[in-house]
C-alpha cells in the first residue's frame, strides 16, 4: 500500500521528520511518501496560515490521485483541508488531529493536549468539537515554542515540552497526552519516558488508521457530502482546476 503523508507547511526538515516518524511504524509492504506543497507558510501557527495551507494540501492530494496513491495522511495539528481533500479521492484521508483523538480515547478517559503556541489552541478546541471530543479532552495547553523552534532549537523546545505534559500529568486528571504538532512526530518515546504517561502522537497514529481502513477494504464515501466536486470552471491561478 502507498501512503501519501502531507506535510501543509513548506519546512522541508519537518516534511524529513515526518517521514522517519512514519516509515518507522509503518507496516511490511506499507510504502510512505513525505511530501509538501511547492508553495505555503513555512509554519502554520495561525488561521490565515491554516487558510494558504489547505490549497496545497489539495494540490498535494491531486497529485496523489494521479500518482495512485492509496491513502492520505494530513499532517498538521489543525488539519487543514480535511473535508475538502476527501471530496478529492475515494482513499482514505486522515488528519493526525482527528488521528490522535480517536487512538488517545482507546487508551485513556480523559487526555490533555500539548501544542505549540497558545494562539493555536483554540483549533484544536474547535476539532474537538467537531470531532466529537471535546468530554475526553481536559485542557489545551501549550508550551509556547515556534513551530520551528521543533526543527531549529530542538532542545530547548523538547525540554519547554516535557514541563508542559510534566504539568498537564499532575494538575489535569488525565491517563494520556496528545502531542499537539507534526513536527513532533519524533519526541514522542522521550516525552512519555521523562514524563510516565502514554503519549499519542498524531503522524503516527493516523499512519496506523490507514492501515486499518485500506486493510479492511474501507475508503472516502462519495455519498453525500465527500462526493466529488461538481465540476465547473475556474479562472486565474487555479484554471488547471476546471478539469477536475
Ligand atoms: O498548529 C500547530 O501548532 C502545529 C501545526 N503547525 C505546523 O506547521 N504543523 C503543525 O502540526
Amino acid at each position: 500500500m502507498h501512503i501519501r503523508v502531507i506535510n501543509p507547511n513548506t519546512t522541508a526538515g519537518m516534511t524529513a521528520t515526518i517521514g522517519e516518524a512514519a516509515r518507522r511504524i509503518a507496516a511490511p509492504g506499507t510504502h510512505i511518501s513525505a511530501t509538501q506543497p511547492d508553495a505555503g507558510p513555512v509554519s502554520i501557527e495561525s488561521h490565515f496560515d491554516e487558510a494558504i495551507s489547505a490549497v496545497g494540501v489539495l494540490e498535494e492530494v491531486l497529485a496523489g490521485e494521479r500518482e495512485g496513491a492509496d491513502a492520505y495522511v494530513i499532517a498538521c495539528f489543525g488539519d487543514p483541508g480535511l473535508m475538502a481533500a476527501r471530496e478529492l479521492t475515494r482513499a482514505p484521508v486522515i488528519g493526525i488531529a482527528e488521528a490522535a483523538f480517536h487512538m488517545a480515547s482507546l487508551i485513556s478517559t480523559r487526555f490533555s493536549i500539548v501544542t505549540t503556541l497558545g494562539r493555536t489552541g483554540i483549533i484544536a478546541e474547535h476539532l474537538l468539537e467537531q470531532y466529537g471530543f471535546r468530554h475526553h479532552c481536559r485542557r489545551v495547553r501549550a508550551a509556547e515554542i515556534p513551530v520551528l523552534d521543533l526543527e531549529e532549537n530542538g532542545d530547548a523546545a523538547l525540554s519547554r515540552l516535557i514541563g508542559e505534559c510534566r504539568r498537564a500529568r499532575d494538575e489535569d486528571g488525565i491517563g494520556a497526552i496528545v502531542l499537539g504538532c507534526g513536527g513532533m512526530a519524533d519526541l514522542t518515546d522521550e516525552i512519555a519516558r521523562e514524563v510516565g504517561l502514554p503519549v499519542v502522537e498524531g503522524v503516527t497514529a493516523a499512519v496506523k488508521l490507514t492501515e486499518a481502513l485500506v486493510g479492511l477494504g474501507l475508503g472516502t464515501s462519495k455519498h453525500g457530502d465527500l462526493a466529488f466536486p461538481r465540476p465547473k470552471a475556474f479562472f486565474g491561478r487555479f484554471a488547471h482546476l476546471s478539469e477536475l
